[in-house]
């Protein structure tokens, strides 16, 4: 059984207001269907306003789609119950592009990174140190990084702590949504091989979202393109077809 089941997605946006003239009536994604397997990555490749945000949004569960329906782990997530919900907001995590305002520049890096534990499991104050230290570890970063506030720290460093954040609670499938394009080519490659490495050591699948043919083309074991709203699966991919 397939991890994840997109079948025939789609979300519309309804024009009103300011943005009536700037969006025209139904732009979003239509009718969008792909499967993603158990510890595989599959890139979505899309320019801008392709509808690659409105996509990861619905697959994390913060919206509703117009019509369709996604199916993780053999529930329909969209029908589900409450219990079941709280497991998809465990299962299935997400890395966004801009690092830094994604988190709360107050707190230390051991904060940021122990919040997803704090809520789901019960550790004690030493076993949480050492868990963050492991997952800090796992990502390229030290525990002598633990004290550091968002501020004292750079953007492919910070991207870690995302991470790190975002594989606290052993997901199943992380949403990257342009998780290296703010980078360096060299930080970029540095992130997408510990993304990789870390597929092999804990068996996550990945959506990647991005816009960049090449770091997709890098990344994924399949490749699907989003264009205006629609969503075509590659098996093979030649960038130039
Ligand atoms: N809340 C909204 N209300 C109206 N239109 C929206 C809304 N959100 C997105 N859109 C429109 O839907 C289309 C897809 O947007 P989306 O943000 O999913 O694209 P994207 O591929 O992620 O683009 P980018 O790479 O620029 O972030 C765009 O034309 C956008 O203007």
């Amino acid at each position: 059984m397939s991890l994840l089941i997109a079948d025939e997605i789609t979300k519309t946006y309804s024009a009103t207001g300011w943005f009536r003239k700037q969006t025209p009536e139904g732009k979003g994604v239509r009718e969008i269907s792909f499967t993603l397997e158990e510890g595989s990555c599959l890139g979505i490749l899309g320019e801008s306003g392709a509808g690659k945000s409105t996509l990861g949004r619905i697959v994390l569960g913060l919206l509703p789609p117009d019509s369709g329906t996604l199916t993780f782990r053999g529930i329909d997530l969209y029908r589900s119950g409450r219990s079941e919900r709280k497991q998809w907001r465990r299962d299935i995590q997400v890395v966004f592009q801009d690092s830094y305002s994604a988190m709360n520049p107050r707190m230390t890096v051991q904060d940021i990174v122990a919040e997803p534990l704090r809520n789901y499991e019960r550790k004690s104050s030493k076993e949480e140190r050492s868990a963050v230290a492991e997952l800090l570890e796992l990502v390229g970063l030290g525990a002598d990084d633990m004290t550091k506030r968002p501020k004292q720290m750079s953007g492919g460093q910070l991207q870690r702590v995302n991470i790190a954040r975002a594989i606290a609670l052993k997901p199943k499938l992380i949403v990257l949504d342009e998780p290296v394009s703010s980078m360096d080519m060299i930080i970029q490659k540095q992130i997408l091989d510990h993304l990789k490495e870390l597929k092999e050591k804990i068996g996550t699948a990945y959506l990647f979202i991005s816009h960049d043919i090449s770091a997709v083309q890098y990344f994924a074991d399949r490749v699907a393109i989003l264009d205006r709203g629609t969503l075509e699966v590659r098996e093979s991919f030649d960038p130039f077809t």
